[in-house]
């Protein structure tokens, strides 16, 4: 029986980019930091007390260096190790390893969210995304008349790049008292729509999405996302999980549609895989808010899989909720949460079964600004006949989808080496 569980932590990259300094981010290192901070004791957290303003509705505890034991055993800190040359401050290597382990350097052309899993499922991006390079008007004055005309809007609010929690906190009482929509960008190719799930509509902010996703094609914008929020007043206004991803579909075939189409497999979406994807190569998409709900649906979809089936899981509130809010101590306490988690994953695996731990980019809390960081990500893996110890340095995260292919009998893709053995 085949049957994989591809895990991407959204954002965990573990430093060491050969490329980071033509993207600015020369040492950032989203494991690396934390572990650092974690082992100065700027990371505890007393119970009751909450992260940061911008989790304030997620209270959490933990203090002293960082504690992921059973990532450690899979082989994180030796990846991070071979990564950056360091080892992360505050830990130990294991004196057992159960996990085959490497770090794999991005060759797509971006830092962003669906480069990073198109990629992992063995189709690079290789041509350049269109981007809104301008901090403020950032959008061209033909696109938003455009926009309020399809989408009937009498204007909309924002047109800048922005952190989109702040955004919320300075145009969020504007956008209830006009029904104007909140459009923002960042470094990424991206159009971010913020509106009131009450009182603007969340179907409504859909709509607009899709007019907006349609206007963009020609802008080669790699993603339109639907930002909900509830709440009365800029201090409580706060995102949902309602979040909707509009991505245009792969340039070529991924590992997921060759499974689908060629080998009649069955691909499940945990949390915003499928809007990744754009549906394509998606058999049963499952939604869940939160990392334990995401753990919890993951698990339950692998009681139930059958032969040929793919669970891919994106936990991304280690990106949104913690990476872009800069924030070190709850991204601390994500991971040792996630961690505490990861044997229940583990029991319920049969020895032929292949896991794999991974991450689509890095997001280093530490770092300037809120946006995304240049990184090499993990690759731990378990299960299919591997054996423990080091994969080494994977040229592409391509690798992953290579080995996918190989393990599930499909066609090779054009990039990637598989590390499974013949
Ligand atoms: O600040 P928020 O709205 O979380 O936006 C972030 O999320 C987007 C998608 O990852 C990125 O483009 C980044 O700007
Ligand atoms: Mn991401
Ligand atoms: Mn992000």
């Amino acid at each position: 029986m085949k049957r994989a569980v591809v895990l991407v932590l959204d954002s965990f990259g573990i430093g060491g980019a050969l490329d980071a300094a033509e993207f600015g981010d020369q040492g950032a290192d989203t494991l690396g930091s934390i572990a650092l901070a974690c082992a100065e004791g700027r990371a505890d957290l007393i119970n009751g007390d909450v992260s940061s303003t911008s989790n304030k509705r997620f209270p959490m505890s933990r203090t002293g260096p960082l504690l992921l034991p059973n990532l450690a055993k899979l082989g994180l800190f030796h990846a991070h190790l071979a990564s950056t040359g360091q080892l992360a401050a505050g830990v130990s290597l294991p004196d057992t390893v159960i996990g085959s382990y490497g770090h794999a350097q991005e060759i797509s052309s971006g830092k962003d969210t669906p480069s990073g899993h198109w990629e992992l499922a063995g189709v690079p991006v290789l041509f350049d995304w269109g981007y809104f390079l301008d901090t403020e008007h950032s959008f061209p004055a033909s696109l938003v008349a455009d926009l309020i005309a399809q989408a009937k809007l009498s204007g909309i609010l924002g047109n800048c790049h922005a952190s989109g929690t702040t955004i919320l906190e300075q145009l969020g009482e504007e956008h209830v008292r006009s029904n104007q929509p909140i459009c923002y960008t960042s470094a990424d190719s991206v159009f971010q729509i913020a509106a009131h799930e009450q009182h603007f509509g969340l179907e409504r902010l859909y709509e607009v999405c899709e007019v907006a996703r349609e206007l963009l094609m020609p802008y080669n914008i790699a993603r339109v996302i639907a930002r909900p929020f509830v709440g009365e007043t800029p201090a409580d206004f706060t995102r949902t999980g309602n979040r909707r991803d509009y991505s245009i579909k792969p340039p070529a075939p991924t590992v997921l549609d060759k499974l689908v189409t060629e080998r009649q497999g069955q691909v499940v979406s945990v949390g915003k895989i499928a809007d990744i994807y754009a549906h394509s190569g998606i058999t049963k998409n499952v939604k869940a808010t939160g990392m334990d709900a995401l753990f919890n649906a993951s698990l339950a979809e692998l009681a139930r899989a059958g032969d040929s089936t793919l669970i891919m899981t994106n936990f991304v509130d280690f990106d949104s909720s913690f990476g872009h809010r800069r924030d070190i101590t709850g991204y601390a306490a994500e991971l040792e949460a996630f961690d505490r988690r990861l044997p229940e994953l583990l029991a319920q695996l049969a020895p032929s079964d292949l896991l794999i731990l991974t991450a689509d980019h890095g997001c280093d809390p530490s770092w300037p600004g809120t946006e995304h960081t240049r990184e090499q990500v993990p690759v731990l893996c378990i299960g299919a006949g591997l054996t423990a110890g080091s994969l080494g340095q994977r040229d592409t995260f391509a690798d992953i989808g290579q080995s996918l292919a190989q393990y599930f009998g499909t066609s090779p893709m054009d990039y990637g080496t598989s590390f499974l053995s013949e």
